[in-house]
């Protein structure tokens, strides 16, 4: 689903970030992508959902070259990609579950109130639907921003950092959850720098662990 040969990105002004990544991110997989700190597993990320293109080799998503979509080509791939960032953003006059349906409205989609209230329930929000956001804790915050990512059906759910700042015991709640879409056919990639949830997920899931290094991509070892 995501293709990348050779691809290349530096953001405008400075040297080249990332480079010479080749990868094939398949349907059902489950990747983690590690590296240090400021070394672009966002600017990856941003990548792989058309937000930042590629200043060199090809890219392709879901068989397109994203440097040949256009507005509509765009908004069609994002809707096949679910993203959590890193520190999740929500409408703050609106409460909890209207905020996970956004993406439904935005793209002129009814909402069936059934799935959504199984959604909520899935990421345990259920009590906290008529909260507002402000009101609510930073792992039920990633918790609404998980069930907004998936509310379309993505086939691809990319995860920044999604357990930063987490304690270990939510930590494993929001793992287990991308683990069970995962399960469910969905390919997941988790942007993460710590070791001990790769090590936590490697005993429930098979997945590959990604690493950028010296600005290029690699398959770390199994010596995590
Ligand atoms: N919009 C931008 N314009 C210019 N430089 C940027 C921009 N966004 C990020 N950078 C720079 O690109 C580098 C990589 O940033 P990125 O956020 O991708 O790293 P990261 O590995 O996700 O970091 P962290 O683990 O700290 O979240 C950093 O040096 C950052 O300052």
């Amino acid at each position: 689903m995501i293709e990348m040969q050779g691809v290349s990105f530096g953001y405008h002004g400075s040297g080249e970030l990332l480079s010479d990544m080749t990868i094939s991110l398949q349907p059902g997989s489950f990747h983690f992508l590690t590296g240090p700190s400021g070394s672009g597993k966002t600017t990856f990320l941003r990548l792989c959902y058309a937000e930042l293109l590629p200043s060199g080799g090809r890219l392709n998503a879901f068989d397109q070259d994203v440097t040949t979509l256009g507005r509509d080509g765009i908004a069609a791939l994002r809707r096949r990609v679910g993203v959590v960032h890193q520190d999740p953003q929500f409408l703050d006059h609106l409460p909890v579950a209207e905020n996970v349906a956004l993406p439904l409205t935005v793209a002129g989609q009814p909402i069936d109130m059934e799935e959504l209230k199984a959604l909520l329930s899935w990421v345990q929000m259920t009590g906290h639907a008529r909260a507002m956001p402000p009101e609510i804790s930073g792992g039920e915050r990633q918790r609404a921003a998980l069930a907004r990512a998936v509310i379309l059906s993505p086939d691809l759910i990319l995860a920044d950092e999604p357990t930063g700042n987490l304690d270990w015991e939510m930590s494993m709640r929001i793992l287990q959850l991308l683990v069970e879409l995962n399960r469910s056919g969905k390919s997941v990639l988790i942007a993460t720098h710590d070791l001990n949830l790769i090590r936590a997920a490697k005993a429930m899931v098979s997945a590959r662990v990604l690493r950028i290094a010296g600005k290029s991509l690699q398959l770390a070892g199994a010596d995590l």
